[in-house]
C-alpha cells in the first residue's frame, strides 16, 4: 500500500514554477529518493510533504487520507518527521534535551497540567525519555548524550539532527541531504543508519541526496526532478537507463 501519494503537485513562487504537475507514490517501508540538479524542486517537494509549503494545486495523501490542508505540526503528530539540510538544533542544549524537544508535539501534558496532575505527567515523561533513549542507542550517540550539541563534530550533529526527527517515532522520515559535507566514514555510518531505520524500525524513508553511489545503493525507488517536472520514476536500474535522466542529470554526475 502507498503510505504517501502526491497527486499533480504544482508550486508557484511569483513567476517561478518550483514544481509542476508532479505525481508519485511512496510505498510503505521503502527507501524512496528524490534526485535532480540544483534548483530542481527537491527541497520544495519535501516542504510540501512536511506541510511547510502548501502546493498551489494538487493534493497529498497520507495513509489514504488527504492531508493537503493539515498544518505542519499536526503532520508531525500523524507520523511525518523531517530532518533538515541545515542543522536545526539548539546548539547550547544537550543531545538529550534536543531529542526530548523533538518529541514535544507528542506530549499531552503541558507545564500547567504537569503541575496539577504530577503523576500523569511523570509517567508521560518516563515514556518519552525511554523513546529518546532508544534513539540514542540506535544512533550510537550515548557517549555524547549530555554534551551541548554545539560542541560536537559536524558528522555527529547531522546524526543528532536525524535523531531529532526519529524521536517522533515517525512512520515516514524525510531526510534532506543527511550526508552533505560528511567525510566518507561519516557517510558510511549514515548510510548504515538509513538502512537500519527501514529494516529495524520499519520506517519509510524519503531521501534527498546528491551522492549517486549512495542513492543507487540504498533506494527502492527514485523520482527525478528537473526544473520542477518529474522526468523519471523507477528502480535504480530503470533510472540509470532512462535517457531523459541521463541527459538532464546523470550524464554530468558520476554514477557509482
Ligand atoms: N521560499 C521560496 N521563495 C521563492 N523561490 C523559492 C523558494 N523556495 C524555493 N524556491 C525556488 O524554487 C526552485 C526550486 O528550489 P528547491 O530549493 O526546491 O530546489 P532543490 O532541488 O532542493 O535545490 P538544491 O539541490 O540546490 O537544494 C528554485 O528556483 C528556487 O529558487
Amino acid at each position: 500500500m502507498a503510505i504517501l501519494e502526491c497527486r499533480n503537485i504544482s508550486l508557484q513562487f511569483g513567476g517561478v514554477s518550483a514544481l509542476s504537475d508532479v505525481s508519485y507514490r511512496i510505498e510503505e517501508g521503502e527507501i524512496f529518493s528524490l534526485i535532480g540538479p540544483n534548483g530542481a524542486g527537491k527541497t520544495s517537494m519535501l516542504n510540501c510533504i512536511s506541510g511547510l509549503y502548501k502546493p498551489t494545486s494538487g493534493s497529498i495523501h497520507f495513509e489514504g487520507k488527504e492531508i493537503t490542508d493539515v498544518k505542519a505540526y499536526k503532520r508531525a503528530g500523524l507520523g511525518i518527521a523531517r530532518a533538515f539540510q541545515n542543522i536545526e538544533l539548539f546548539s547550547h542544549m544537550t543531545v538529550l534535551e534536543n531529542l526530548m524537544l523533538g518529541r514535544h508535539v507528542l506530549m499531552n501534558t503541558g507545564v500547567l497540567s504537569g503541575g496539577l496532575f504530577w503523576g500523569k505527567a511523570q509517567k508521560e515523561e518516563i515514556e518519552h525519555r525511554k523513546a529518546v533513549e532508544d534513539v540514542i542507542d540506535f544512533l550510537e550517540i550515548e557517549h555524547v548524550r549530555n554534551k551541548p550539541v554545539g560542541m560536537l563534530s559536524y558528522g555527529l550533529q547531522k546524526r543528532v539532527e536525524v535523531g531529532r526527527a526519529l524521536a517522533l517515532d515517525p512512520k515516514i522520515i524525510l531526510l534532506d541531504e543527511p550526508m552533505a559535507g560528511m567525510n566518507s566514514e561519516e557517510k558510511e555510518d549514515m548510510a548504515r543508519f538509513i538502512i537500519d531505520l527501514h529494516e529495524e524500525r520499519g520506517a519509510t524513508v524519503v531521501l534527498i541526496e546528491h551522492d549517486m553511489g549512495v542513492v543507487m545503493d540504498l533506494s527502492d525507488h527514485i523520482a527525478v526532478l528537473d526544473f520542477g517536472k518529474l522526468i523519471g520514476y523507477g528502480t535504480p536500474e530503470e533510472i540509470q537507463n532512462n535517457p531523459k535522466v541521463i541527459e538532464a542529470y546523470l550524464g554530468e554526475e558520476q554514477v557509482g
